[in-house]
C-alpha cells in the first residue's frame, strides 16, 4: 500500500480569506488521519499565504508524521532544525506563482543545498528534494545525499505529452540510485491511477483536490476514497 500524506495548505487559504480562526488546519488534519492518512504534509511559504508558523508547530504533535515543506533557505532551515518535524521537503518557491510551478533545481544550487541538507540530517530530520522527473536532477539528488525524491508531477496531471514515461523511467533509475521515491501535485481521484503504479513508488502527497473534495463530502470521506485508490 503506498502512503498518502494529505497536504492541508488550503485549509488554512480559506482561513485566511477572511482572517478568521477557522477553518483550523490541525482539526483537518486530524480529519484527515480519520480517514487514513498516513502523514500530513504542510507548506510554510516565505510569503505566509497560507500555513503559519505556530500551524507548523502545531502539526508537529500529531499523531502521524510531518512532512513540512519549505523553501531551501537560512530561515527555513534554522526553523525546521528548531521544531524537528519528521521529513522536510525542500521545494522551489516564486512569489507570483499560483502554486508550485517545477521541481527544485538541485544542479544548479547543489552547492548552497549540500550544507543546508547537512544540517537538517544531523537534527534528524528525513530530507526529501521535491524535483521534476529529470535524471540529471536525479543523480544530483543521490549526490546531494538526501534520502527521498518527491517527483513532481503537475505537468502530467495538465496532460503533458510523455510525462507518465518520463515519471516510469525517473521511478526507476531513482530507485537504482537507492533513493526512496515520492510523488504529489496535481493529483485526483481521476489521474491517480497511473502514477500508482510507478516502480517503487512508496508515498503520494496530495493536497488541493483533496481539500475541494472536502467541500462536498468532509474531509475524513475525501481522503478514504483516494486511499482505495492507492493499492497496486
Ligand atoms: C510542493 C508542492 O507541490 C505542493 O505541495 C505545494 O505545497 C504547493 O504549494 P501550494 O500548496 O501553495 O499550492
Ligand atoms: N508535494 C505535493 C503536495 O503536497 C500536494 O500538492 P497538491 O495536491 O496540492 O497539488
Amino acid at each position: 500500500m503506498i502512503r498518502l500524506g494529505v497536504n492541508i495548505d488550503h485549509v488554512a487559504t480559506l482561513r485566511n480569506a477572511r482572517g478568521e480562526f477557522y477553518p483550523d488546519p490541525f482539526e483537518a488534519a486530524q480529519y484527515a488521519i480519520k480517514g487514513g492518512a498516513d502523514g500530513i504534509t504542510a507548506h510554510l511559504r516565505e510569503d505566509r499565504r497560507h500555513i503559519r508558523d505556530e500551524d507548523i508547530i502545531r502539526l508537529r504533535r500529531l499523531s502521524v508524521p510531518l512532512n513540512f515543506e519549505m523553501a531551501a533557505t537560512e530561515e527555513m532551515v534554522a526553523f525546521a532544525c528548531d521544531i524537528k518535524p519528521h521529513a522536510c521537503c525542500l521545494v522551489p518557491e516564486k512569489r507570483q506563482e499560483l502554486t508550485t510551478e517545477g521541481g527544485l533545481d538541485v544542479y544548479r544550487f547543489k552547492e548552497d543545498l549540500k550544507s543546508k541538507i547537512e544540517r537538517l540530517k544531523e537534527a534528524h530530520i528525513r530530507v526529501s528534494l521535491f524535483i521534476d522527473p529529470d535524471p540529471l536532477q536525479i543523480e544530483i539528488a543521490a549526490k546531494l545525499g538526501a534520502p527521498v525524491i518527491e517527483l513532481h508531477t503537475g505537468s502530467y496531471a495538465q496532460g503533458a505529452g510523455g510525462e507518465l514515461e518520463r515519471l516510469h523511467n525517473a521511478a526507476l533509475f531513482a530507485q537504482k540510485l537507492g533513493l526512496e521515491v515520492h510523488a504529489g501535485h496535481g493529483l485526483t481521484y481521476e489521474n491517480v491511477g497511473p502514477i500508482v503504479s510507478l516502480p517503487g513508488l512508496k508515498e503520494l502527497n496530495i493536497g488541493h483536490f483533496l481539500i475541494s473534495q472536502a467541500v462536498f463530502l468532509g474531509i475524513e470521506e475525501a481522503v478514504k476514497r483516494m486511499k482505495t485508490l492507492l493499492t497496486r
